[in-house]
């Protein structure tokens, strides 16, 4: 062993060695470094590896690696070669296959042409000698040059023979088709007829189903009504605005009474709901809402402010942009009831005007200086020339009734320098058209901010503001007329008595629905006509308008 050993340092070369004769290197070294220690070591000149095993380790399992590395490299070598011969090869087979297909190809264009000639020569046969026996009518004789030799002639016949035999499997094969054809049109008309019969028994079902509709859409209609005729058709809210300055002679012991304390009495008020100072826009508006319900499914309705001039009407009904009033709330879930509504379409229109000294004025108009009439025609009262615009969004609306607003007079009072002393009145005119049932409906939406309700005494008015308050006295004292009239089911009810009245006359009679908002003011300076307030709004409670039907109109006939 020690012969065959190289005479070398090299750690490579010496552990190359070693493995040749199966010792490990790893343990020779270890042996001989017991043994010879430093001296051995240092003969290992730069052969870092022999201070430290591990790295001794490392080393010998990296050249391990390498070494099988290199043995598989090897092995691909040897893959790639074996697969570059037989690419060769295959590469060369391809060239001979081309070359078999082009000689093929071209042996069957010759055929074809071939077989071109022979049916031309068959074709010829066919109307020579085989064929026609009637010598007179034999084609003049082939030249020498082109009669064919007999077993050409035999051979031909025979592939004639066989055209002949492949014509009658064509014919059967065509036969079968038609047949089959007819077959499968049989079963398409019966299909077509089936499909008839079903479209019949749907559009039957369709128009079942859209005269339920039209029965479940009226009876909704109507058990909603019944259920707001339960709670009356005009229902009185009362609202006390809040007044921090004076003592207050008004007090709230629930959300339907109001107490007013007169020296030392109290007298009390009930109405369909109380709203103390504290109420918000919001709960105010609450129990308006199901009446404007009503209005989207055909009925008359109105909401009324009645109340001193400061007692805070038009805070409730028109509010303030932050802190909109029930104007702009009824407008909002108008618009959001009728956008609900999938199936009907609604067409909206607004018009406004204000009640002035008994005279009726188009805020809308561009004369709005121009007086206006009122027409009866039927149940319904019309002003002849207002001006009606149509709406579709909360933004339209608001644009609309901003400018109306600027229309409008306002003059001033002794008791309220702003206050308004005219009605005024907002209206929508909301049809809808369902497209399912083919109902159509016709509804009505009024908004009125009264004039201030006091008394003309205490007004201390003259001159021009008398002549004020003396027509704003006389509508209101003919809507306490209409309403007492309507309480004692009277055979006749004065709607004519002022143009207020007459206009309110669709929202106040059978087909119609009402809220009214009476409006206080807690000081108790303000407390006569508090009282008369409160006398008025409990006057008008309990009313029932009549027997109310919707509006509406069926543009087809319901089963
Ligand atoms: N509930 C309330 N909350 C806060 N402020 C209110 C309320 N009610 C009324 N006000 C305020 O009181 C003042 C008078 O109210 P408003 O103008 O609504 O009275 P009015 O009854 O409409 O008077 P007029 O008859 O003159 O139109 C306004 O400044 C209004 O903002």
């Amino acid at each position: 062993m020690q012969n065959a050993l190289p005479a070398t340092t090299d750690y490579k070369e010496v552990t190359a060695a070693l493995r040749q004769y199966n010792y490990d290197p790893d343990e020779v070294i270890s042996v001989f470094l017991a043994i010879f220690g430093d001296s051995l070591e240092n003969s290992f000149q730069g052969q870092q590896y022999f201070e430290d095993p591990l790295l001794k380790r490392d080393l010998w399992e990296k050249e391990r690696k390498i070494e099988c590395l290199q043995h598989a490299l090897q092995e691909k070598e040897k893959e790639i070669k074996n697969f570059y011969v037989k690419c060769k090869h295959l590469q060369e087979e391809n060239h001979s296959l081309n070359r078999i297909i082009d000689s093929l190809n071209a042996r069957v264009i010759k055929l074809e042409d071939e077989h071109e000639k022979d049916l031309d020569i068959i074709s010829t046969l066919q109307k020579g000698p085989f064929i026609h026996h009637n010598p007179a009518s034999l084609p003049a004789p082939i030249p020498p040059k082109h009669l064919l030799e007999p077993h050409k002639v035999t051979s031909l016949l025979r592939v004639a023979r066989e055209l002949n035999i492949c014509n009658q499997h064509l014919k059967v094969s065509i036969g079968r088709h038609l047949s089959d054809l007819s077959r499968r049109m049989n079963d398409l008309g019966n299909t077509v007829l089936k499909m008839k019969d079903f479209e019949l028994g749907a559009a039957k079902e369709t128009e079942e189903l859209r005269a339920l509709y039209q029965r479940e859409a009226l009876e909704r209609k109507l058990l909603y009504n019944q259920l707001q005729e339960l709670r009356g058709n005009i229902r009185v809210f009362c609202r006390c605005r809040p007044d921090t300055q004076s003592q207050s002679c008004l007090d709230f012991p629930s959300d339907d009474e109001i107490h007013v304390n007169q020296n030392g009495s109290r007298k009390k008020f009930s109405f369909d709901k109380v709203f103390s100072p504290q109420s918000t826009q919001e709960d105010v508006f609450t129990d308006t809402l199901p009446i404007i319900t009503s209005c989207v499914d055909g009925y008359n309705v109105s909401i009324l402010a009645y109340g001193q001039t400061g007692s805070g009407k038009t805070y409730t009904m028109m509010g303030t942009q932050e802190k909109p009033g029930v104007n702009i709330r009824s407008i909002r879930a108008l618009l959001h009831i009728c956008h609900e509504r999938e199936t009907i379409r609604y067409t909206i229109k607004i018009s406004m005007l204000e009640i002035y000294n008994e005279t009726v004025k188009d805020l809308l108009s561009k004369n709005i200086g121009d007086l206006l009439d009122l027409r009866t025609q039927g149940k319904n009262v019309t002003v002849h020339g207002l001006t009606e615009t149509e709406v579709a969004t909360e933004a339209d609306i608001r644009e609309i009734m901003t400018l109306g607003e600027k229309n409008r007079t306002v003059a001033s009072t002794k008791m309220n320098t702003e206050s308004s002393r005219s009605h005024l009145m907002v209206m929508l005119r909301v049809s809808g058209m369902d497209s399912i049932s083919g109902v159509a409906s016709f509804g009505t939406l009024t908004l009125c901010d009264l004039a201030g309700s006091e008394r003309i005494s205490k007004t201390e008015a003259t001159g021009q503001r008398l002549v004020e308050a003396a027509a704003i006295n006389k509508s209101l004292t003919s809507l306490g007329q209409v309403f007492t009239a309507l309480k004692t089911n009277a055979l006749h009810v004065p709607y004519r008595n002022s143009k207020l009245t007459h206009l309110l006359q669709p929202s106040l009679s059978g087909n119609a629905k009402a809220c009214v908002f009476v409006t206080v003011s807690p000081d108790v300076k303000n407390l006569g006509e508090t009282l008369n307030s409160l006398l008025f709004g409990s006057s008008i409670q309990q009313i029932a308008l009549g027997k109310v039907a919707p509006q509406i109109t069926s543009t087809r006939a319901a089963k």
